[in-house]
């Protein structure tokens, strides 16, 4: 029921707002296309890309901005806000906040230099959010690969999916609090993570000293290019410089291994890949015709 051309006679400027409105956040804040693409996923792999990411919590329910994954994490509110605006003055009710977060999503990945991918329209946004689901359902860097891979495939994702959307971490930043176990007492060893190489480790162990105080600085999740969305993330992967456990983990199962070695030397593939898995993302649990509505403002509901 999705289609390409949802938008076209309705609003007609819609791709043009959406490049600029990106262009604007990225001229100010190149990390901003991270966020975007992340906001994204984050919105999918919780009751389906119905924009209940982008939710304030309500008097019925409380949002997903505070599940554990999310807080002091996401970020990208203010950039949808601005472009749902501004769509909202040229087309008034008639775009989605999910489609535009869709649409934006492909563009902080064509802007950071990757490939564009048709991209399906028609997403009506939800009613409500789940703080639970959120806990529940986003993966963790320091849960296995199986596990990891269950909430894809939840998500009807494969283990394929799995290594293609993980290049996402090409692009962006980690607090410290999401690896740093692997800096100094790896699973309770009292060593660092044997697979992590030993200059990014002293190079981590400097930005991410062995105290509280450095939870939150950043990393970047790409330490060759963090803001280029090329494959240089499964070139780090073959040299041990992967930055989360979950991105190393790839290189622990010879399934997923041998993908990540392809990827590392074929950039065109990894790109026609990741169009098609993004496509995938992007269809997960849409609300179609009459069911949901579209929201006036992205923050809440109707
Ligand atoms: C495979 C399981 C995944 C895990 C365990 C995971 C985990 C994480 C973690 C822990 C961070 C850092 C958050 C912080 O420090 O605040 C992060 C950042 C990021 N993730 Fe993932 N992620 C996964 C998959 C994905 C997917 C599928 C995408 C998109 C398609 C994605 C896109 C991003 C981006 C772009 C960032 C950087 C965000 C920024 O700089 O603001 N991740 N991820
Ligand atoms: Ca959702
Ligand atoms: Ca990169």
């Amino acid at each position: 029921q999705l289609d390409y051309y949802f938008y076209d006679r309705t609003c007609p400027r819609l791709p043009m707002i959406v490049k600029f409105g990106v262009w604007a956040a990225l001229k100010n804040d190149t990390r901003m296309a991270a966020s975007l693409l992340r906001l994204h996923f984050h919105d999918c792999f919780v009751n389906g890309c119905d924009g209940s990411v982008l939710l304030d919590d309500m008097k019925d329910f409380k949002g997903e901005k505070n599940a554990l994954p999310n807080r002091n994490s996401v970020r990208g509110f203010e950039v949808i806000d601005t472009i749902k605006e501004e769509v909202g003055r040229a087309c008034p009710a008639t775009v989605s906040c999910v489609d535009i977060l869709t649409l934006v999503a492909r563009e902080a990945v064509v802007q950071s230099g990757g490939f564009p991918w048709p991209v399906l329209l028609g997403r009506r946004d939800g009613l409500m959010a789940s703080e639970k689901a959120a806990n529940e359902q986003l993966p963790s860097p320091l849960e296995p690969l199986e596990n990891i891979t269950a909430k894809f495939a939840s998500n009807g994702l494969d283990l394929k999916d799995v290594v293609v959307l993980s290049g996402a971490h090409t692009i962006g930043f980690a607090q410290c609090f999401t690896f740093k176990r692997r800096l100094f007492d790896f699973k309770g060893s009292g060593n660092p993570d044997p697979t992590l190489d030993s200059s990014l480790l002293s190079s981590l162990r400097s930005t991410c000293p062995n105290t509280d105080s450095s939870d939150s600085k950043l990393s970047p999740l790409d330490s060759a290019t963090s803001s280029t969305f090329d494959n240089a993330y499964y070139k780090n992967l073959v040299t041990n410089s992967g930055l989360l456990e979950s991105d190393q983990a790839l290189m622990g199962d010879p399934r997923s291994a041998g993908l990540v070695s392809s990827y590392s030397k074929y950039p065109f593939l990894f790109s026609k890949d990741f169009g098609e898995s993004m496509a995938k993302l992007g269809n997960i649990g849409v609300l179609t015709g009459q069911v949901g509505q579209i929201r006036k403002k992205c923050g809440s509901v109707n």
